[in-house]
C-alpha cells in the first residue's frame, strides 16, 4: 500500500490557482524530492497531502485512509512532518523537544519509557544531538535548532517522514548528513519526501524528483531520466551542465541563469 497517494488535487487561493490536479504515490523504502522554483506551489501541495489545507479538487490518502478523516494523532501515526518554518525555540531542554515526536503514541517530555525512550534516544543519536540535550533550546543556533526539529520527526518513527527544505539551515556536512539520514530512513522501509532547493543534493540522493512549476507537476522521475539541461532551463531558468554516468549517477553543475 502507498505510503501517500494524491489524485487530483487543487487548490485555489488569492484569485489564483497555486496547485493544479496534482498527483503522485509514494511507496514505502523510496525517497522522493519535491523540487521547483520559489513560490511553485511546493508546499502548498504538501499541506494538501497531509490534510492541514482543504483542497478544492481531489483527495489524499495516507497508508490508505482519507486524510481529511483523519484525527490528528492518526495522522501523526502515519506521517512525520517537517514544516519550512519552525519558529518553535521555547526555553525548553532539547530533550523535551524530541520527545514531542512521542505524542501520538502518549510518550512526550517526562514520559519517555520503553518505546518511546527507544526511538527518543536513536533520533538523538542519528542526529548528533547528545551534547546539546539539557541546553535550553532557546540558545540554540539556527542549524542546532533544525537538527533538533529533525529529531523530533525522526523520533515518532512514523512510516512517512515529509520534510520541507530540511537542509536550509545546514552546513554542507550536516546537509549530506540528513540525506543520508533520510537514505537509512528509506532503506529501513520508511517513505521519504523531502522538498529541496540544492538539486546537487537532489541529484545524488533522490530516487525520484517531483518537479513543480507554477502550481502544475510537470515531471516525475528519475534523476538520470528527468534532470536534463533543458528541463533545468524550463522550470528555473538557468543554464547548466548535466552528466549521467554509467551507473546513473547524475553530476549537475549550474552555469548561471538563462539569457
Ligand atoms: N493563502 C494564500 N493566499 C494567497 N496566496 C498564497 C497563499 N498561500 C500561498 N500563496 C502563494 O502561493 C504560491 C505558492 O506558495 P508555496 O509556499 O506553496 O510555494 P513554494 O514552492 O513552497 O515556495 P518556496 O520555495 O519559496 O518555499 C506563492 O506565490 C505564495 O505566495
Amino acid at each position: 500500500m502507498s505510503a501517500l497517494h494524491v489524485e487530483g488535487l487543487g487548490y485555489s487561493a488569492g484569485g489564483r490557482a497555486l496547485v493544479t490536479d496534482a498527483s503522485f504515490a509514494l511507496q514505502p523504502g523510496s525517497f522522493t524530492m519535491l523540487i521547483g522554483p520559489n513560490g511553485s506551489g511546493k508546499t502548498t501541495l504538501i499541506r494538501l497531502a497531509l490534510g492541514l489545507l482543504k483542497p478544492d479538487t481531489g483527495t489524499a490518502r495516507l497508508a490508505g485512509e482519507d486524510v481529511q478523516r483523519l484525527s490528528m494523532r492518526q495522522r501523526a501515526l502515519r506521517a512525520a512532518y517537517l514544516p519550512q518554518s519552525r519558529p518553535l525555540a521555547w526555553p525548553q531542554p532539547v530533550i523535551d523537544l524530541v520527545a514531542l515526536g512521542r505524542f501520538a503514541y502518549g510518550g512526550g517530555p517526562g514520559r519517555l519509557a520503553g518505546d518511546d525512550a527507544i526511538a527518543v534516544e536513536k533520533a538523538v543519536a542519528a542526529c548528533r544531538l547528545q551534547p546539546l540535550l539539557h541546553r535550553s533550546a532557546d540558545t540554540l543556533s539556527g542549524g542546532e535548532l533544525a537538527r533538533v526539529h529533525l529529531a523530533r520527526a525522526m523520533a515518532t518513527e512514523a512510516p512517512l517522514i515529509v520534510a520541507d527544505e530540511p537542509a536550509a539551515a545546514l552546513d554542507v556536512r550536516y546537509q549530506h548528513e540528513v540525506m543520508q539520514l533520510f537514505a537509512n530512513a528509506t532503506g529501513a522501509g520508511r517513505a521519504v519526501l523531502a522538498v529541496v532547493h540544492d538539486l546537487t543534493l537532489a541529484a545524488r540522493y533522490a530516487d525520484r524528483l517531483i518537479w513543480m512549476s507554477e502550481g502544475h507537476i510537470v515531471a516525475d522521475g528519475t534523476p538520470a531520466d528527468t534532470m536534463t539541461a533543458e528541463r533545468l532551463r524550463s522550470v528555473f531558468v538557468v543554464e547548466a551542465d548535466v552528466a549521467v554516468g554509467a551507473s546513473g549517477d547524475v553530476s549537475v553543475e549550474i552555469a548561471g541563469p538563462a539569457a
